[in-house]
């Protein structure tokens, strides 16, 4: 098979869709991968070290659309790349529908076999090409929050730790998944006051025997999330329902009742954002307020890593992307149904119902779709 890997467009998105190992891995079992020149120079990956690992360099990303079996990518196709699509051809990176008709539409009309990182399963109920992007996030989300609470920031000038004699700063988290717990270990690291509020009693306990007192647990309803919120110095966003818009758990009136200075940071912002306040931002302009509550909504945190992201999503993603270049996305799709739990849109049809929910589409199961 031939696989694609175009350079990313979105703003200050410097990931890329394989590794230079990852493309070695893929020519020792008789691939071929055309690589856009420069699509890993901003993090180091030179067109050099492509070369080396078999790959071809190809000019422009007309060319790697237009050639490859299977496109590999980082971020959702922007609107001039879905257009460079063909029925039949192999989509596989982030896609984050169900909040963005405008993309499920151009991928509709593509007629390609879309499947996305995010919805792709494993066997214990994870989503595995997920769970690296969040970790980073997770981890990111309190380095960024600590920056918004500065003064100079429009912060509310408050230390995550404090100070001996001077308390901690509350840190709220809203879903205890894997963005919740890494954005949780890091704000315990920094010494905050931290709570964790989740709706799995299952994923609470979890949580609960690895972090024991250091971490209070809380269960999710409108009363505890209202009360925890308006308290909070930091609240970060990380609830996630698979392949669904985000449930607006923090309303514009509590927003409006937070402490002046407080910070928001919604990682869930990429399905559409967990405060009816939130909408999407980009590294180039990460903030805005709204009644005096500092807004982070970066779509693609993981990209302001770049580098570490790039490595630990490949080290995810490698197995599938190996799979569905030996097997064809057919086969590789009938035979992994964790797969083909990823597979959002085939030949015209969108085949993931939460995203079909989402804007009131047909649906059509994957296993029909693909004639299995
Ligand atoms: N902005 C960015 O750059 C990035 C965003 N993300 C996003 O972060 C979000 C979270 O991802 P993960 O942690 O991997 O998901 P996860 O599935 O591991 O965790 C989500 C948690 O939310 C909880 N939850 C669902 N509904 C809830 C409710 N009403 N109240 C409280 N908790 C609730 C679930 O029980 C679960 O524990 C996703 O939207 C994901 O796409 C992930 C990586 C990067
Ligand atoms: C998951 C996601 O949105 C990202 O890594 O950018
Ligand atoms: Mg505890």
């Amino acid at each position: 098979m031939l696989i694609g890997v175009p350079t990313e467009i979105k703003n200050h998105e410097y990931r890329v869709g394989l590794t230079p190992a990852s493309v070695r891995e893929l020519t020792h079992h008789g691939h071929s991968v055309l690589v856009q020149a420069g699509a890993g120079t901003a993090i180091g990956l030179e067109d050099e070290q492509y070369v080396a690992a078999g790959a071809e360099i190809a000019a422009d990303a007309a060319t790697v659309f237009a050639r490859a079996d299977m496109v590999v990518k980082v971020k959702e196709p922007q609107p001039q790349e879905c257009r460079l699509l063909r029925p039949g051809q192999i989509l596989f990176t982030y896609l984050h529908l169900a909040p963005d008709p405008k993309q499920t539409a151009l991928l509709v009309e593509s007629g390609a076999t879309a499947i996305a990182y995010e919805t792709v399963t494993d066997a214990r109920g994870g989503l595995p090409l997920l769970a690296p992007m969040s970790e980073v996030a997770g981890r990111m989300s309190v380095q960024a929050g600590a920056h918004c609470l500065e003064k100079a920031q429009g912060g509310r000038g408050v230390l995550l730790g404090g100070v001996p004699g001077v308390p901690a700063a509350k840190v709220v988290v809203l879903g205890g998944g894997v963005v919740g717990t890494n954005a949780a270990r890091m704000a315990m690291g920094l010494e905050a006051k931290v709570v964790v509020i989740d709706k799995s009693l299952a994923r609470l306990k979890e949580l609960d025997l690895q972090f024991g007192a250091k971490l209070q647990t809380l269960y999710s309803t409108v009363d505890t999330i209202e009360e925890h919120v308006l308290d909070a110095d930091l609240v970060i966003g990380a609830v996630l329902l698979p392949g669904a818009a985000a449930p607006k758990l923090v309303t514009a009136g509590m927003v409006s009742r937070m402490k002046r200075g407080a910070v928001v940071v919604d990682v869930a912002i990429d399905q559409g954002g967990c405060f009816e306040t939130s909408r999407p931002t980009t590294h180039a302009e990460p903030t805005y307020v709204v009644d005096g509550v500092v807004h982070y909504c970066v779509a693609n945190m993981p990209g302001g890593v770049a580098r570490t992201s790039t490595f630990a999503l490949n080290n995810a993603t490698l197995p599938f992307v190996l799979d569905l270049a030996d097997h064809g996305h057919r086969a590789a799709l009938a035979r992994d149904p964790h797969l083909r739990n990823g597979l959002n849109v085939h030949a015209g049809t969108v085949t993931c119902k939460a995203v079909a929910e989402a804007q009131n589409l047909a649906y059509r199961p994957a296993e029909e779709a693909l004639g299995l």
